[in-house]
């Protein structure tokens, strides 16, 4: 038996706002963050590691809302998390009282997002395989009982996902072969954030293609003109055939996101991400329908599988970005990848930040070993910041996300960047 007998917890920030590293037209100075948790057990070679991503200021108040779950898991036997993942679940996300403060959204679910992927990171390394290869060893019996499928039964039910796993078991094997030649298909937003000047622009366009990249993000939305122009330059150095995307990060009304959007169609965006709200189902169901042939994402604000649901039975969406800590952990984010499949919408999840794509490749790969079945049209977020802080960061090769081998969920961050990055004050 393996006991959780303490929880730590860390703010850690980096100043990536000193580079404009990460800006966007609704956040221009972000200082990538974490609010960090270590879960110690009674085996002192065993810890569960996670982390939320914050963009600086409020970290603290994720970091307090976590330590509000230390006794929904402290004290816990790893070996009864493990026995039913979504009892688990239900039990961090039950509490009568924390839940007044959510449910299922702001600071309390992000701290939900580090808790119950620590726990996954946790019981990962017990078993010795990454989290990936944890859950793609899953039987689809084993698969559903992670998931706690309360509010989605009108969308999917467990018998439903069941028979949809079961599907998916034929090529499993063959699948995890392709994966370990090929990797999974990424892109990068590193070349497009919205502080760099055109001249950097070009060039990290250019360096993306040299290192393999067939897509490109582009943060849009502070300024028409200035769009025309970015958009403009990427196209020239991407070439017809190369995807570009773009990234609007909320600023818009809803009609003037149709606009806007028209206006840059020229350069032929693949999707247009999140062009308005991110609670606003409707306005982007009317947005998709008001922008000809470029597809609508959104999801890197996506409180909860509840809403994703909506987007997704709705129609107002065409690409769906889960984000490994905005929903609660991998339990929620197995749900939405499931509803997303029956209803044959890609996810192209989010990712960046710090931890974000060491976090997300594991998703990604389970998404096409055991739910999707496929990577076609598929292709994760990736940026080129702060992987160096990692234990086991992730590894890219020509534009795919490579998977990662050593046990867990590749989220532990050096001690010595959790000292030298813990915020002071
Ligand atoms: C503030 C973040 O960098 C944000 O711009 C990230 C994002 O929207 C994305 O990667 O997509
Ligand atoms: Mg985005």
């Amino acid at each position: 038996m393996t006991k959780i007998t303490a929880m730590r917890v860390l703010d850690v920030r980096f100043p990536t706002s000193q580079s404009l590293d990460g800006s966007d037209a609704m956040n221009p100075d972000p200082d990538y963050s974490a609010a960090y948790v270590i879960l110690d057990t009674d085996n002192d070679k065993l810890k569960g590691h996670g982390l939320t991503f914050t963009i600086g200021r409020g970290n603290e108040i994720c970091c307090a809302a976590i330590k509000a779950m230390e006794h929904l898991v402290v004290g816990l036997e790893l070996e009864w998390i493990a026995a039913d993942m979504g009892r688990f679940w239900r039990h961090v996300t039950s509490d009568s009282q924390l839940r007044w403060i959510g449910p299922d959204k702001g600071a309390i679910h992000l701290a939900t997002g580090a808790v119950v992927n620590a726990a996954w990171d946790l019981w990962a390394k017990a078993e010795g395989k990454p989290l990936w290869k944890l859950v793609a060893d899953m039987s689809p019996e084993e698969l559903v009982r992670t998931i706690d499928f309360r509010y989605l039964t009108d969308c999917i039910t467990l018998d439903e996902a069941l028979a949809l796993l079961r599907e998916k078991e034929a090529g499993k094997a063959e699948r995890i072969r392709t994966l370990q030649q090929e990797g999974y298909p990424c892109y990068t937003t590193s070349a497009g954030w919205l502080g760099y000047d055109d001249a950097k622009l070009r060039r990290l366009c250019q360096e993306a293609i040299d290192q393999g990249f067939n897509h490109v993000k582009l943060k849009v939305g502070r300024d028409l003109a200035d769009d025309k122009r970015r958009v403009t330059i990427a196209r020239e150095v991407l070439g017809p055939d190369r995807k570009l995307m773009i990234d609007a990060n909320q600023v818009w009304e809803v009609d003037q996101a149709i606009d806007w959007v028209n206006a840059l169609a020229f350069a032929k965006p693949w999707f247009i991400e999140e062009p308005t709200s991110p609670d606003d189902v409707e306005g982007h169901r009317k947005i998709r329908e008001g922008i000809g042939a470029v597809k609508v994402a959104t999801g890197e604000m996506c409180q909860n599988r509840v809403l994703f649901k909506q987007f997704i039975m709705r129609g107002a969406i065409d690409v769906v970005q889960i984000d490994s800590c905005r929903l609660g952990g991998v339990n929620e984010i197995l749900a939405v990848m499931l509803m997303a499949a029956k209803y044959k919408l890609v996810v192209c999840p989010h990712a960046g930040g710090v931890g974000l794509c060491e976090y997300v490749q594991h998703l990604s790969m389970i998404d096409y070993l055991c739910i999707s079945g496929s990577k076609e049209g598929r292709v994760t977020e990736y940026v080129d910041h702060l992987h160096e802080h990692f234990v086991d960061p992730c590894v890219v090769k020509n534009a795919a996300y490579m998977p990662p081998s050593l046990p867990g969920f590749s989220i532990e961050m050096k001690p010595e960047s959790l000292e030298q990055y813990r915020f002071r004050g």
